[in-house]
């Protein structure tokens, strides 16, 4: 089916980065439990509370050629172990498409890699944009203890999510903090 849209718009909040138009989608602890390296350190954690990661709008836009998917991403403060809060992270499944982040709000990085192995992480801060290729897998990452990561998301509608080589490989790098700061390591579990 090829639906057109009418024209349309939507309020985001730059302060929380929510709509009061459309509900966003959560993902809590217990749907990404052992995407956190430490897993243990996670299932302590599910045992006594199952906090909110993060929240992102799905605006319901066809996927279809020549629309254009976005929407804000809020990732809340907070870390498993030394690992920051972050999104699952994944690649699209058309590999060849491209997506624009822009920061509203807080302090972290867009991490990504490719499937040969290249990676990168830029840095996100209000008023950034971090363009991500086509062909890298990419996840959002909070490194401030008290604020979320705000960001605004547009890519092409027809791209599709593959989140199964991430969910079982990883990421070959993760942002962890150490001595009170972020720094990139090696993931130990990706293989
Ligand atoms: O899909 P995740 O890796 O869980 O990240 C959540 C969301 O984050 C971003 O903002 C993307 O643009 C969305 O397409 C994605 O679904
Ligand atoms: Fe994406």
């Amino acid at each position: 089916m090829n639906e057109i849209l009418r024209p349309f718009d939507i309020d985001f909040d730059l302060t929380t980065g929510l709509s009061r138009l459309k509900k966003a989608s959560k993902r809590y602890l217990s749907n990404m439990a052992d995407m956190f390296y430490d897993t243990e350190k996670a299932g302590d954690i599910l045992k006594n509370e199952d906090p909110l990661i993060y929240e992102f709008y799905e605006m319901g836009i066809p996927e279809t050629v020549g629309d254009i998917a976005f929407g804000t991403s809020i990732v809340y403060p907070g870390k498993i172990g030394n690992e920051y809060f972050m999104t699952k992270g994944h690649f699209h499944t058309v590999l060849e498409t491209a997506e624009v982040y822009f920061c509203i709000k807080g302090k972290g990085y867009m991490l990504m890699e490719t499937p040969e192995g290249q990676w990168d992480a830029q840095e996100f801060a209000p008023g950034k944009a971090v363009y991500v290729p086509k062909r890298w897998a990419h996840r959002s990452i909070n490194v401030s203890p008290t604020e979320p990561l705000i960001t605004f998301f547009a890519f092409r509608a027809d791209a599709g999510h593959d989140y199964g080589t991430i969910e079982t490989k990883g990421f070959r790098k993760l942002i962890v903090e150490k001595d009170g700061r972020p720094v990139v390591i090696d993931n130990p579990r990706w293989s």
